[in-house]
């Protein structure tokens, strides 16, 4: 363990090392797509890092072989020095589709994780008591996803994947589905909850504004077949309060600014490519 600026100790195995990863599909025709293309890249341990890129640039690709979910074709990540080879330990997820199980109330939805992992049901339904009411969802525990409301819906999911104290979380678009308001209530809400478990975080997101608000690193890939075009080392300082409100620092457009120049290029690639136009 290692002291963190923000809040809580740093776990040293949540280092996540992605080095030349390549990564092959065969498509319904019987070719080969290459979706990624030697990515590289570090999130040191406790560390907040998004991705951003254009659509289909292999973000959600490079996630499922963090997770151990899916198989590099070529390069390797490794996590805490040693390379996946299997699911990876330790990791919990938040997808845009809420995943949780419609027929389990909002308490049951949450104590699943501590329950899997063998904790005992009477002291799993008191963290997740206890985690409900970190999420601001006390007085809701009898409730089913159905009768929330959208926000709602993602503090439990929230609350589900934090319960476990994950040494690494990994996001992809969280956020995506909600409206801007809720977004930003949220946002600043993961960032508080962030810095009292202090995972290693990988989050995907389509918003510059959002990466940059929240991370420490954002990377930023190219267009298919993705590689790392940069990465920029967001020294915004911490911790950083209302997500809304650190839009309006003139540090913080610098920066957008700064990403976005080498993002656009990008984005208007991947956009020619599908419009039918010219790479
Ligand atoms: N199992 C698969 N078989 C064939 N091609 C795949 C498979 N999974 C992903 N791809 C292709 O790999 C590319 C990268 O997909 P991926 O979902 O990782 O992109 P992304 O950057 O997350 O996209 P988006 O931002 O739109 O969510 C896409 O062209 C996709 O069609």
């Amino acid at each position: 363990m290692a002291s963190s600026s923000a809040g809580a100790a740093v776990r040293e195995d949540a280092h996540i090392e992605i080095s030349g990863l390549t990564k092959r599909f065969l498509t319904p025709a019987g070719e080969v797509f290459t979706a990624l293309e030697g990515v590289s890249f570090t999130v040191e341990p406790g560390q907040f890092c998004a991705v951003v890129g254009p659509t289909g640039c292999g973000k959600s690709t490079t996630l499922g072989m963090v997770s151990g979910l899916d198989r590099p074709s070529e390069g390797s990540v490794k996590v805490g020095g040693r390379e996946v080879d299997g699911i990876t330990d330790g990791v919990s997820f938040m997808f845009q589709a809420d995943a949780l199980l419609p027929w389990k109330s909002v308490l049951g939805n949450v104590l699943m994780g501590p329950v899997f992992r063998g904790v005992p049901k009477q002291q799993a339904q008191t963290a997740a008591r206890d985690w409900l009411r970190r999420v601001g969802l006390s007085g809701f525990e009898d409730r089913y996803p159905h009768q929330l409301s959208g926000g709602m819906r993602k503090r439990v999911a929230m609350a589900a994947a934090l319960i476990n104290e994950p040494k690494i979380l990994i996001m992809d678009e969280p956020f995506g589905a909600l409206d801007v308001q809720t977004k930003a209530i949220m946002s600043t809400e993961l960032l508080g909850l962030w810095e009292q478990i202090r995972p290693s975080v990988i989050f995907i997101t389509h918003d510059l504004d959002e990466a940059v608000a929240l991370a420490d690193r954002v990377v930023v890939m190219t267009s298919s077949p993705g590689s790392v075009k940069a990465v920029f080392d967001i020294d915004l300082p911490r911790p950083r309060g209302s997500v809304q409100e650190i839009r309006f620092q003139p540090r913080f457009i610098e920066l957008q600014q700064q990403i976005w120049e080498t993002l656009r290029e990008e984005v208007e690639r991947a956009y020619a490519r599908t419009a039918g136009g010219k790479a």
